[in-house]
């Protein structure tokens, strides 16, 4: 982990104050920033919460399209609007950049700056979207910060990792004159391990259009994880972030967020952590080897004759032995993991082909005879099913296949009430069927 700047708790939670435009006298603000007995610095309820309440806005210190392999990249790099035209040269800056960016930003002050420095590196590509350069241009925005955010941004946790190394270097090759200068290699390094460690992620309505955005906050950074949260986030737009409370948060409790899904399996969920937060987190969630009785876990006992289920005897390792609820055998992960594998791979082949009339009849007939329902991955794929029904589309549905809808729904918030979730997103997507 490369430190944060040496800069106190108190003295941060004051630059944010100054960030956002507040006075620490004349604030009746929900929360505060203070040491955290989970990690470093965290943010606290500064007074009772009531759920849904919103318990901050934060604005964002660096912003951009999400650019990856698999997203959507013609979005305009500066106000992030989905570019209606799909073919690549038409929407790149015409002044010869490399971004796509809409007409209205093409001639923005607020992309000159960028656009020169980005000409000056001499882009090897004009016509098509490279999204390690995209994704770089968030990082390069940390040139143009004034004091006060650059403070704010090195004062943010940098966790440290060769993948990290290796996104520099993929968006380096995307030009013929990028700067080599070692110092500046270990600025933009920096930056980009402050962005992978702190960054959310989020779809925003920009100009009626759905686009997935990630962004840097200073205050909703220093939000710690727990499995079980007490708040989620969404985003205003493609600058501004909301917490809410999903349930009632008493005075001095940490406000805390999942980093993770929240119905994913615990092994998931620790390992998903480990990877890319770099830590294992043991809150009370990780330490139920039943997950509050939801069995997200559970596989099938592979010992002859036995019907019951096996979950995972320890908790505190990626690497468990798993015991039978019923026979009580005990099986090595590495057969787990196998078998685990296994249900994951067949499932997700089937979600990604076939129509949801298939999909039905293929969790309500095939999963039971190799997967527990309880099995996270057949949660994911019921989830699945709910969105596809939800949105637009030209399949037609029998009264079976709505009755199976309503099932998967209320199976899936009973999971969330055991978890004890609250009103978090998910819950209120489900319910009020805006998934
Ligand atoms: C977004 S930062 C959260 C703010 C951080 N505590 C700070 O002082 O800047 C994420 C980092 O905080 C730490 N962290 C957050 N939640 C944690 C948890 N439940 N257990 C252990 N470490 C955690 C991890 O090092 C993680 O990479």
């Amino acid at each position: 982990m490369v430190a944060p700047s040496s800069i106190s708790t108190a003295e941060l939670a004051e630059k944010i104050n100054k960030h956002l435009g507040l006075k620490f006298e004349d604030k009746n603000s929900a929360w505060s920033v203070l040491d955290s007995p989970i990690s470093g610095r965290g943010v606290f309820a500064a007074r009772d919460i009531a759920p849904g309440e919103i318990i901050l806005r934060d604005t964002a210190l660096l912003a951009g399209p999400k650019a990856s392999d698999a997203s959507i990249l013609n979005i305009c790099v500066v106000c992030c609007a989905l570019l209606q035209e799909s073919d690549h040269e038409k929407i790149m800056c015409p002044k010869g950049c490399a971004m796509p960016v809409c007409n209205t930003c093409a001639d923005s002050e607020t992309h000159a700056t960028e656009c020169e420095l980005l000409r000056h590196w001499k882009p090897k590509d004009g016509k098509n979207i490279n999204f390690h350069c995209v994704r770089l241009i968030s990082i390069v925005r940390c040139f143009f910060l004034g004091d006060l955010q650059r403070q704010l941004l090195y004062a943010l946790q940098a966790n440290s990792d060769k993948y990290y190394r290796a996104e520099l270097q993929k968006a380096m090759a995307g030009f013929e004159q990028f700067p080599k200068d070692r110092k500046m290699l270990e600025y933009f390094y920096r930056t980009i391990c402050i962005f992978n460690t702190n960054s959310f992620e989020g779809d925003c309505k920009v100009n009626g259009a759905e686009v997935r955005v990630r962004a840097l906050f200073p205050l909703a950074s220093l939000i710690n994880h727990q499995c079980t949260p007490n708040a989620d986030h969404y985003f205003e737009n493609a600058q501004t972030i909301i917490i809410t409370a999903t349930r009632p948060i008493k005075q001095g409790e940490e406000i805390v967020t999942s980093y993770t899904k929240l119905l994913w399996s615990t092994l998931t969920r620790k390992m998903f952590l480990f990877m890319t937060k770099h830590f294992m987190c043991s809150c009370q969630r990780c330490l139920d080897p039943t997950e509050n009785g939801t069995y997200l876990s559970a596989l099938f006992c592979r010992a002859q004759g036995c019907k019951g289920i096996v979950i995972p005897v320890q908790t505190k390792t990626l690497q468990p032995d798993w015991r039978c609820t019923t026979c009580e055998s005990v099986f090595p992960h590495s057969k787990m993991a196998r078998y685990q594998d296994f249900a994951l791979n067949t499932i997700n082949n089937r979600i990604n082909k076939g129509s949801v009339a298939e999909m039905i009849t293929f969790i309500n007939d095939m999963c039971p005879r190799f997967c527990p329902s309880s099995n996270y991955v057949l949660v994911e794929a019921k989830l699945n099913v709910i969105w596809r029904m939800s949105r637009p589309t030209t399949e037609e549905f029998n009264e079976d296949h709505l009755k199976c809808k309503e099932r998967y729904k209320e199976e899936i918030v009973a999971l969330l009430e055991k978890l004890g979730a609250g009103d978090c997103t998910l819950k209120k997507l489900i319910t009020e069927e805006i998934l």
